[in-house]
């Protein structure tokens, strides 16, 4: 059965009085394990079937589940957001601003294990010492702030507190494009070997295909809130797009250098 079911689904949201509807009624399933690409132009809605996903977004008409269930609505904390975030959690693209200036690592880590009510002093002491480790920082960082770090420090430092909860979805959107292009591809190996080592489940938003080349088994690709088409990894190789629109979205994205 998909891990991720996404039937009909319509995000209108309100804007000035003015109706936008990002997402116009799409169709997606992403397996256990599989890592799945969503690409496309600026404002194609690939953010906001992310945020659908998990509760950020509204849910206008179809569905949005993970592991057959939605995502709990908006504005209410309970036991069904706890069960959520312990399946599901998003990194973003900017660990700027998702990190709280003023928390160190070690209270961004801890945090996620405190709200769950997991582990007494000592073994959330060893939890963060075992997460920074298996996103390759060492313990000096643990006591750092996020202005201490550098970009690429503190995008692994938002991966391993995505993993607090060992969620078995990722919802990644753009994790690496704030990055250097060297930066960028440790960080997406990093992302590729904890896939791999903990059976993660992806999904991934980009408008870089080569990120989405490197990462994604399988990709859709988006134009104003709908999925013009779906290839997986082997037909993006050889080149067999159906779309003109795809093919200038590749073009465009070959102007820029390849992921290592
Ligand atoms: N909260 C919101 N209120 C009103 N309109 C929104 C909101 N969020 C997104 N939109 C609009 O929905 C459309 C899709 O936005 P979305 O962020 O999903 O696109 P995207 O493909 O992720 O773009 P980008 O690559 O630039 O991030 C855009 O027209 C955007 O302006």
């Amino acid at each position: 059965m998909a891990l991720i079911e996404i039937a009909g689904l319509e995000v209108v949201f309100a804007a000035r009085g003015e109706a936008v509807r990002a997402v116009r009624g799409i169709d997606l399933s992403v397996e256990p394990r599989e890592s799945f690409g969503l690409v496309g132009e600026s404002g194609s809605g690939k953010s906001t079937v992310l945020r659908a996903l998990c509760g950020l977004a509204p849910v206008s008409a179809g569905r949005a589940l993970i592991d057959g269930r939605a995502p709990p609505a908006l504005g209410r904390i309970g036991s069904r957001d706890r069960a959520f975030a312990r399946r599901v959690q998003m990194v973003f693209q900017d660990p700027y601003g998702s990190l709280h200036p003023r928390h160190t690592v070690d209270r961004v880590l801890s945090e996620p294990l405190l709200v769950h009510g997991l582990g007494g002093r000592r073994e959330r002491d060893r939890r963060v010492e075992a997460a920074l480790q298996d996103v390759g920082l060492d313990a000096s960082f643990r006591f750092r702030y996020p202005h201490q770090l550098s970009g690429g420090q503190r995008q692994r430092v938002a991966v391993a507190r995505a993993l607090m909860l060992e969620p078995s979805v990722l919802l990644l959107d753009e994790p690496t494009s704030a990055l250097d292009a060297s930066v960028q591809a440790e960080v997406l190996n990093l992302l590729s070997r904890l896939r791999e080592e903990r059976g993660l489940t992806f999904l991934m938003v980009s408008h870089d295909f080569a990120v989405i080349d490197h990462m994604c088994d399988r990709l859709a690709v988006m134009q104003q809130g709908r999925i013009v088409e779906v290839l997986d990894r082997e037909a993006l190789a050889r080149g067999a797009v159906r779309e003109d629109y795809t093919r200038a979205l590749l073009a465009a994205s070959q102007a820029h250098a390849p992921v290592q």
